[in-house]
């Protein structure tokens, strides 16, 4: 696909990260932003005062760089890019009226860190399954970058992955900027598939740290997850891959012991005793981590894959078993 000088950008979504993707985006001279979001009193806000009222509510958006839709056609109608950035759980909503013409000749970013809960399915392999975007149209966005250090300016690092080098190098060079460095990678699945799980090993970090455990306990448990992770998606996409990358473990690391880490958070919650629904009540934010744990312990009834830390937050969280007795049998299975 020749890539034109100028790009146009549709980005979906009114959450955090949406709102730090249309400020790093919008850095670069060459890219033109239409940003769609939900909610309409959030959009005629923005247009008055240019700035997000619920989420990074200090970041200023160009009106000269960033376009405001209030209808998902509109922002995507001349895009080549398509950047998808609402929580998974929801992201079929905004698509529902689209059809697979709306998304021919573009490409399909995913920066989002889920899988759809209702089929199992990563973001990418659902947009190809739904819309008839070919794979290697589609990239995700991936690595240790949390929304509020966006806000700030704070030097990060991004990885695209794609199975197309092109495409991923492409789009690498577009959302690289001023403070953010972005490098591409060719493995799609073992970088998405981290991504989500690394949101499950953040619920429990939290829930433990909630129960009074400490950096030591939380020191094996991380090391005991990556391994988890290599684990499971080696199973369903054996190949040579450098875990310690920061696409896996510098992403692991970020949500397992930021502070600004919506799935810490939200174990955290669970381990001092709040029951799902009041700690999802409580949050502002989605944590991706919840609908995960559910995706991923179905995959595994078929993989059989060894996966002792997701399967004691699926206790918690799914059968309602007190995270104390849990994350006490949990301890003897950790090396
Ligand atoms: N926040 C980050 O730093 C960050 C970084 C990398 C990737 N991500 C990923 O980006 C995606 C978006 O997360 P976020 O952090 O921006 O979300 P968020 O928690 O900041 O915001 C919540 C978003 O969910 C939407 N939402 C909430 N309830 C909804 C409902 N019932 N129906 C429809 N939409 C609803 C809101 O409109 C908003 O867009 C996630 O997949 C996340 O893993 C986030
Ligand atoms: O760290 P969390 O739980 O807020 O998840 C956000 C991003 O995935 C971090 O890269």
């Amino acid at each position: 696909m020749k890539q034109p000088s100028l790009h146009k950008i549709a980005v979906i979504g009114g959450g955090s990260w949406a709102t730090a993707l249309v400020k790093i985006l919008s850095e670069q001279t060459g890219n033109q932003v239409r940003w769609w979001l939900r909610s309409q009193a959030d959009i005629d806000h923005i247009r008055a005062y240019h700035h997000n009222p619920r989420y990074l509510s200090d970041v200023f958006h160009s009106p000269k760089k960033v376009k405001v839709c209030g209808k998902i056609k509109d922002a995507i109608r001349d895009a080549n890019y398509i950047v998808l950035a609402v929580p998974a759980a929801y992201i079929e909503e905004p698509l529902q009226k689209l059809k697979p013409a709306d998304f021919s000749g573009k490409r399909i970013v995913s920066a989002i860190k889920g899988m759809i809960p209702e089929v199992n399915l990563l973001v990418t392999d659902w947009m190809e399954e739904r819309f008839e975007v070919p794979l290697g149209d589609i990239c995700v966005i991936a690595g240790p970058c949390h929304a509020e250090e966006v806000a700030l300016e704070k030097q990060s690092y991004l990885t695209i992955a794609s199975t197309n080098p092109e495409c991923a190098a492409d789009f690498a060079k577009i959302i690289t900027c001023r403070y953010v460095t972005a490098h591409p990678l060719a493995d799609l699945y073992g970088v998405e598939y981290a991504a989500v799980m690394k949101n499950i090993v953040a619920l429990a970090c939290g829930i433990t740290y909630g129960l009074g455990y400490g950096d030591n306990f939380q020191a094996v448990m991380v090391s005991n997850a990556m391994q988890e992770i290599r684990r499971f998606v080696t199973a369903l996409d054996p190949r040579e891959r450098e875990m310690s990358a920061s696409a896996y473990l510098g992403d692991l690391l970020v949500t397992a012991y930021s502070q600004f880490s919506r799935n810490r958070l939200f174990g955290n919650m669970i381990g001092r005793g709040y029951s799902v629904k009041a700690a999802q009540v409580e949050m502002k934010m989605v944590a991706e981590g919840y609908f995960a744990t559910k995706s991923i312990h179905a995959i595994n009834q078929q993989l059989g894959v060894s996966m002792p830390i997701t399967d004691a937050v699926y206790r918690i969280l799914y059968e309602g078993i007190a995270p104390g007795l849990v994350m006490n049998e949990l301890k003897a299975q950790l090396r």
